[in-house]
């Protein structure tokens, strides 16, 4: 986890599926199976009216649809698969329009255009595709539209069709919108209540619980690599007095300046965790205890070097580390603990400073 990890932003949200979603892919796929055997039916009607290009026509849709979908199937690639099933769908709609397919009534298929358009493709593209089928339609029935296709509909028929068209483009919009801002709004509870689940309210560092599965896969990867991993395990020197002596406002005060040093001063692979009331846990991947430790002291002397503004004048606290490595084959709760028993020391000692587990030296 870097550092203390960054909230997700809409844009990328709206990539995911809630529960219940169905995938759009899934949906094309269901789609393409129900139209494959209408499209037949419909190409056989077809040909019984002795109509010579409607048949092969309608058959030919099935077929590209059909390898719309196993394309998808073997190549997993959604994009082109929506892409093709809105091209074909697009111009499967316009055919039977104006080609006066079943007498003319096949145009009442274009009513499932709407819902499927906005469904399986962003919103602007939805918005985009209807207002142009709908122009489509309205050019269909103008007078020119008679002239070049002389589609069979009588006047009360068009009038009907326009309207209802468009009063359910407009419906669909409306759904559309409403669904997708509930979605986001779910996907956003969700997020933040991942991010509550696993940061520290006060300081937005990694809680407990984060820490320790960073570490648990840091141990792991310990395990395949062998490559040394470090702790830092720190505490606020005598804060206990700070909160009697300046009040519980300047303690939080201090405890979010140990978090904005250790922000500043480690790496972005490193885990940054409030362990404890006032104290910190610092994973550092591959890192020796030399190199722990030379962290530790920059840690140690950056925070000495700043304080807190408060009422009564400027506040200024140190801060005692334990370090450890892990080594051989031990548990991480064996690594906490000799990083806790070095802290141990370090507050033993005198406080203000780094000791590393087994009797390296204090700074
Ligand atoms: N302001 C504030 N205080 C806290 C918070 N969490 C824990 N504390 C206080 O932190 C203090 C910890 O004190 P101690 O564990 O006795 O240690 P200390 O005074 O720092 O002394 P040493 O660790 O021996 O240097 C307690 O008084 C807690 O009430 C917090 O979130 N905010």
């Amino acid at each position: 986890m870097p550092q203390s990890a960054r909230k997700t932003p809409d844009t990328e949200l709206s990539q995911f599926r809630v529960k219940g979603e169905i995938p759009v892919p899934i949906l094309i796929n269901w789609l393409t199976a129900v139209a494959v055997p209408l499209l037949f039916f419909f190409a056989w009607r077809s040909s019984l009216q002795n109509d010579p290009i409607t048949p092969p026509l309608l058959i030919g849709f099935a077929v590209l649809l059909t390898v719309n979908s196993v394309t998808y199937l073997l190549s997993g690639n959604k994009t082109l698969q929506r892409r093709g099933f809105i091209t074909l769908i697009t111009v499967l709609f316009t055919y039977l329009a104006i080609h006066a397919v079943e007498d003319g009534s096949a145009i009442i298929w274009l009513f499932a255009y709407p819902p499927i358009i906005f469904y399986i493709s962003e919103s602007r593209i939805g918005v985009l595709a209807c207002s142009g089928g709908f122009a489509a339609v309205i050019f269909l029935f103008s007078p020119l539209g008679d002239l070049l296709f002389e589609p069979p509909h009588s006047t009360s028929f068009r009038i009907t069709m326009v309207a209802v068209l468009g009063f359910e483009m407009v419906t669909c919009y409306i759904l559309d919108q409403s669904r997708r801002r509930s979605k986001l709004g779910l996907l956003k509870l969700a997020a933040e209540f991942e991010y509550a689940a696993k940061h520290d309210a006060l300081t937005g560092l990694a809680n407990r619980r984060e820490a320790l599965e960073q570490l648990d896969i840091e141990y792991q990867r310990y395990l395949r690599n062998a490559r040394p991993f470090s702790v830092l395990l720190m505490d606020i020197d005598l804060f206990k007095s700070v909160n009697d002596n300046y009040g519980h406002h300047v303690g939080d005060e201090l405890i979010m300046l140990v978090a904005r040093t250790l922000r500043e001063q480690c790496r972005k692979v490193d885990t940054l965790a409030r362990w404890g009331g006032e104290e910190y846990l610092v994973l550092l991947p591959e890192t020796t205890t030399e190199e722990a430790m030379s962290s530790a002291n920059r840690i140690r002397e950056a925070f000495a070097a700043k304080s807190v503004n408060t009422e009564q004048g400027q506040v200024q606290a140190t801060i005692s580390v334990g370090v450890a490595s892990i080594r051989g084959s031990e548990s991480i709760d064996r690594l906490l603990q000799r990083a806790d028993e070095a802290l141990y020391r370090a507050k033993s000692e005198g406080r203000n400073r780094v000791c590393g587990y087994e009797n390296e030296a204090a700074a």
